[in-house]
């Protein structure tokens, strides 16, 4: 059975992409059987995986019953992914006529749950109903924070919409980790920024951080992971320590 991890913060720009990616291919490297579920219409972890984002069969044509869950899965040499495109853009507002609209992607990954160790799903910056389905669809959360000022500004809204969908949508929802990312421990700010994280999730900071790394930024454009773009930079080396210690708290 796969276990289910959303990568979310409403926040935009903390590095929910880069990690949905980097992670997904750094633990396909060790072995796992992982998909990507690219859930932001931006499409941004779709053409980082280095597949089009123009395809027209996705997860929004799943969701809505106008295709197979199966034949949207794109296999890559870095993962399987289950692609996002323009028309997902448009269903928050369209699934709100639908029955059973918190649960439209908790139907279609669970039809996958047998082929792999782990889906990620990749979370659009907002707390509204394509969030929502994904904190219906997952096991856990991976939250990650930029270490900068107001890192842990709409943490407590995150966490209190968690306790709302645990209540009625989904008990089982756990966090699984708080990842700091675009980390400078030169800083004395970004130390602090550590710390005040460390006090707000006890127990739940990775001790695997993600430094501000250029090669980072420039693997997208390439439509290739990190491991691939740059295995010898420090952000190929923090991924793949992160994967480790991803599968070292999940027994594996
Ligand atoms: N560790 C890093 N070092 C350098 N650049 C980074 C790092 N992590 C992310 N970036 C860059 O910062 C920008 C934002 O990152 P990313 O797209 O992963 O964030 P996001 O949270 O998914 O954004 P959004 O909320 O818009 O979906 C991107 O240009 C990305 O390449």
């Amino acid at each position: 059975m796969a276990k289910i991890i959303a990568i979310v913060n409403q926040k935009g720009g903390v590095g929910k992409t880069t990690t949905c990616v980097n992670l997904t291919a750094a633990l396909h490297e060790l072995g796992k059987r992982v998909l990507l579920c690219d859930f932001d219409p931006q499409a941004n972890s779709t053409s980082g995986m280095g597949v089009d984002k123009s395809l027209s069969q996705g997860v929004y044509q799943v969701m809505v019953g106008d295709a197979p869950v199966r034949e949207a899965v794109v296999s890559t040499r870095y993962g399987d992914v289950l692609p996002s495109n323009k028309a997902l853009a448009g269903a928050g507002i369209e699934l709100i006529s639908m029955d059973s609209r918190e649960f439209l992607l908790r139907n279609a990954l669970n039809q996958l749950q047998e082929d792999y160790d782990f889906i990620f799903i990749d979370c659009p910056p907002s707390l509204e109903l394509l969030t929502l389905n994904a904190l219906c669809a997952a096991n856990t959360l991976l939250v990650p924070v930029q270490g900068e000022y107001f890192a842990l500004e709409g943490l407590s809204d995150l966490m209190s919409t968690v306790r709302i969908v645990r209540r009625s949508l989904n008990p089982r929802l756990e966090l699984e980790g708080v990842l700091l990312t675009m980390f400078d421990g030169r800083t004395n700010l970004a130390l602090q920024v550590a710390e005040e994280v460390k006090r707000f999730f006890p127990g739940k900071v990775y001790s695997t951080v993600i430094p501000r790394n250029v090669r980072l930024s420039e693997a997208p454009s390439h439509g290739k992971p990190i491991t691939t773009y740059d295995r010898s930079s420090r952000g190929a080396e923090s991924y793949t320590a992160l994967a480790k210690e991803f599968l070292r708290k999940n027994n594996q």
